[in-house]
């Protein structure tokens, strides 16, 4: 690739840096959370804290337990899902100007807050912990107790590079939870995770496109099927998707549209109105409350990454850079000092399942998944 090509959105001094990153990419298999990236496409944000997009909008996440059957109830968790969409793929280009290279956690790392109670929608909590370093896994627990919904679940990544684009495919799951309102049953929701597609690198301006197929299956045995698409497939769009809710054969509803616009329902609606919109994606987000760094525990995200974090935010990467060293230093450290002990890293908030059972009988439901998958669960509290 010559420098020419390389993108007008990089700063002249630094294409030629972005030009090798292409390149050392491009040949790159595995993490690439693991990769030295060029210092202005580094986030001050670490992956721990991506959870937090998942409860963005607490009053839909909230309202899934009042649905009156589980055909309404099932329509919740959809337009809840879709609502995720927007703040978990495009929330850095909106606040930094491009997609970003996040922080890579720690093992322990964590990453603890709150959506407080408004009105009648309860508090929502959120825990995130760094479960593995290599490859980087992140499990995470939401819950709104008083509403009765509850969200577990972990994520991890595998990419690739082809051609212009990353490749990433999303590995893990999550299993929402919910009591609905009247009724002592549990209902579960498996959701599985879109691929994604980094495109826009040519032009130093990345940006995630969401591909393939992901989909929400209930034990009541409703099916949500979300296909994505990029520009020119179902809408000539980008960021498109069209999704089903059925039972076996029988589609329910079709709801179609842009996951960072509107989307509305294709003929059927539950109201009966024609083109009724579905999501509008303009529905302001909300961030969750994090304590003050300074009243932070030494593993809390923000805690752990402040220098790194101040020196990419004022762009003193050289600051940024020997900070990160040394929590790395002191991390290959911990890792010797637990081998020579026997006394290995524990897990605060979560317990692995190597088999994860809910996982399988849910999956059983639509084609193409793996038969049994990794798993984590809260720790039963004290
Ligand atoms: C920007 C680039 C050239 C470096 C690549 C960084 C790469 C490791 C980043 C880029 C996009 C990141 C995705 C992000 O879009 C959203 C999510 C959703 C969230 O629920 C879980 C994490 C995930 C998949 C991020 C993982 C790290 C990605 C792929």
């Amino acid at each position: 690739m010559t420098e020419e090509e390389v993108g007008a959105a990089v700063p002249k001094e630094q294409r030629q840096g972005w030009g090798q990153f292409l390149k050392s990419i491009a040949t790159f298999s595995g993490d690439l959370s693991s990769m030295t990236a060029p210092s202005f496409i580094l986030s001050p944000v670490s992956l721990t804290e991506y959870p937090s997009y998942w409860c963005e909008h607490p009053e839909e996440f909230a309202a899934i337990a009042q649905g009156k059957d589980q055909i309404e109830r099932m329509t919740l968790v959809l337009k809840w899902f879709i609502g995720t969409l927007k703040g978990q793929y495009t929330a850095r280009n909106t606040s930094m100007g491009s997609e970003k290279k996040p922080l890579n956690p720690v093992l322990g790392e964590l990453f603890l807050g709150k959506w407080p109670e408004k009105g009648s929608r309860g508090e929502t909590t959120l825990v995130s912990e760094q479960v593995s370093h290599h490859p980087p896994v992140t499990a995470y627990h939401i819950e709104n107790a008083k509403a009765g919904v509850s969200l577990e679940g972990h994520n991890a990544q595998k990419t690739s590079f082809s051609g212009r684009t990353i490749q990433v495919k999303q590995v893990g799951h999550a299993i929402l939870r919910v009591k609905p309102q009247g009724s002592s049953e549990e209902e579960l929701y498996l959701l599985t995770l879109p691929n994604l597609l980094i495109e826009g690198l040519w032009y130093g301006s990345p940006y995630v496109e969401l591909s393939g197929s992901s989909y929400i299956q209930s034990s009541a045995g409703l099916t949500a099927t979300v296909n994505y698409a990029g520009k020119g497939y179902f809408s000539g769009k980008a960021h498109s998707f069209k999704a089903t809710i059925g039972s076996g054969s029988n589609a329910l509803y079709t709801i179609e549209g842009e996951w960072v616009g509107t989307s509305k329902f294709k003929g059927k609606s539950p109201s009966g109105k024609k083109d009724e919109v579905f999501w509008d994606a303009s529905t302001p987000r909300e961030e969750l409350e994090v304590q003050a760094i300074d009243s932070q525990g030494p593993m809390e995200s923000r805690n752990i990454w402040k220098h790194v974090a101040d020196g990419i935010r004022s762009g003193d990467y050289e600051a940024a850079s020997k900070d990160k060293s040394r929590i790395e230093n002191e991390q290959r450290q911990k890792r010797k000092d637990e081998a020579a002990a026997g006394t290995p890293h524990q897990l605060e908030y979560f317990v692995h399942l190597d088999d994860d059972k809910e996982y399988a009988e849910l999956a059983a439901h639509f084609g193409g998944k793996p038969a049994n998958e990794d798993g984590y669960r809260r720790k039963p509290r004290a």
